[in-house]
């Protein structure tokens, strides 16, 4: 129903307001408008924090089908050169929520105008990159009365062509714990190093040891990684740091690697803490369930794709990225799958640049195989 060039005005409208989790307030302010100008003799809206659910009342309902789009963007500075670039200074759509808002929209908006029996449940979810959004929404009042029976979403992948999506029965994205590290030591001057116990030196020794999590702990037919992200210390070049602060993340295909990995990261960080005699606190901020896609759905998804759209569908290795739309595949049956976007730059980097001829073919894909799945009945 939309045009790709509507379609693409949104995107670009969205794009432009980037926002972190749980501040996504003018996000859920234009997705409102946009809702609101549609007829509403079907829908029910229900606003939740800063996301939304949207419900399109079926004409037969026997089930309910839930589709999921992510909303928040990352603190990341745009260098994209767009005309339309993040008018956030420091925040950019550099995970593609842009996308998957338009794309759900999209969706949307068809089946307003074309109702099918079941009822559809679309849901707008903050906080995706972090703290999370999708376990809280799932224990909310609003999805515990609207809990769908099959639930679906989509994320964007700059390393697949356009007209390509890529997904798999089981294990599709890894278990992810955040790492926060707090060295503290003793300040002092850069001449006297004797006197001080310096956290630029102890952080840069832990940073190395973490590496060695991987190469020395875990099964090498396993897969894990532990990511610093960023480190804060020191004030100026003849001051010796008496802080400093490491900031990452781990993932694991498995619950257990993650306990296990714990557990090396608070001996190395204990080590740490004798050899530099400073004091050290890990705390593990968010944590997200892996993103387990259910087999059956999954396959029968990908025999759809594959007989019944031009688009080409592909079985992809598990990746690494995390999701906390697996706190939902935990209690709804359902899958997620990679929209190929053909962008030489990656996801969370600052030039990130899909194509936008996407936002059709995820739109007509997926409102053709709801159409499919809710006249089921
Ligand atoms: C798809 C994607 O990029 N997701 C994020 C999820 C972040 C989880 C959490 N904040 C963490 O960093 O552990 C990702 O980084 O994979």
């Amino acid at each position: 129903m939309l045009s790709l060039e509507k379609l693409i005005n949104i995107r670009r409208d969205l794009h432009q307001i980037p926002e972190i989790g749980f501040q996504e307030h003018k996000t859920q302010q234009y997705l409102l408008n946009y809702i609101a100008q549609l007829p509403s003799e079907r829908i029910e809206v229900k606003k939740w924090r800063t996301g939304i659910f949207v419900k399109v009342n079926g004409t037969n309902p026997k089930k309910m089908i839930g589709y999921r789009a992510d909303i928040d963007g990352l603190p990341i500075t745009e260098e994209t050169g767009f005309e339309f670039v993040s008018e956030h200074d420091g925040n950019m759509h550099a995970c593609g929520h842009d996308f998957h808002m338009t794309i759900a929209l999209g969706i949307f908006t068809h089946f307003v105008h074309k109702p099918v029996n079941d009822d559809l449940l679309f849901i707008f979810q903050p906080a995706e990159e972090g703290p999370g959004g999708a376990e809280l929404m799932l224990q909310s009042e609003i999805m515990k009365d609207w809990k769908p029976d099959l639930i679906t979403a989509l994320h964007i992948a700059p390393e697949l062509p356009e007209g390509t999506i890529a997904t798999r029965p089981g294990l599709l994205f890894a278990n992810t714990s955040e790492l926060y590290i707090d060295l503290v030591g003793k300040g002092g001057h850069a001449a006297y190093p004797h006197t001080t116990q310096d956290m630029i030196v102890a952080a840069c020794s832990l940073v190395t040891q973490l590496q060695t999590i991987i190469a020395r702990n875990v099964d090498p037919l396993d897969s894990a990684v532990v990511t610093i992200g960023k480190i804060t210390s020191g004030t100026v070049q003849n001051i010796i740091a008496e802080k400093a602060r490491l900031e990452g993340t781990i993932r694991t295909l498995s619950v257990e690697s993650m306990q296990k990995v714990k557990e090396r990261i608070e001996a190395l960080v204990k080590g740490v803490e004798i050899g530099y005699s400073c004091r050290a606190e890990i705390d593990y901020g968010a944590m997200y369930h892996q993103v387990y896609n259910h087999e059956s759905v999954t396959r029968d998804f990908m025999k759809y794709v594959s007989s019944n759209s031009h688009v080409n569908v592909i079985e992809c290795k598990e990746a690494m990225t995390g999701e906390d739309f697996g706190y939902m595949l935990e209690e709804i049956p359902g899958f997620m799958f990679w929209l190929g976007v053909d962008s030489p730059f990656g996801l969370h980097h600052s030039k990130l640049a899909p194509n936008e001829q996407a936002l059709e073919t995820a739109v007509n894909l997926m409102s053709d195989y709801l159409t499919f799945k809710a006249n089921q009945n």
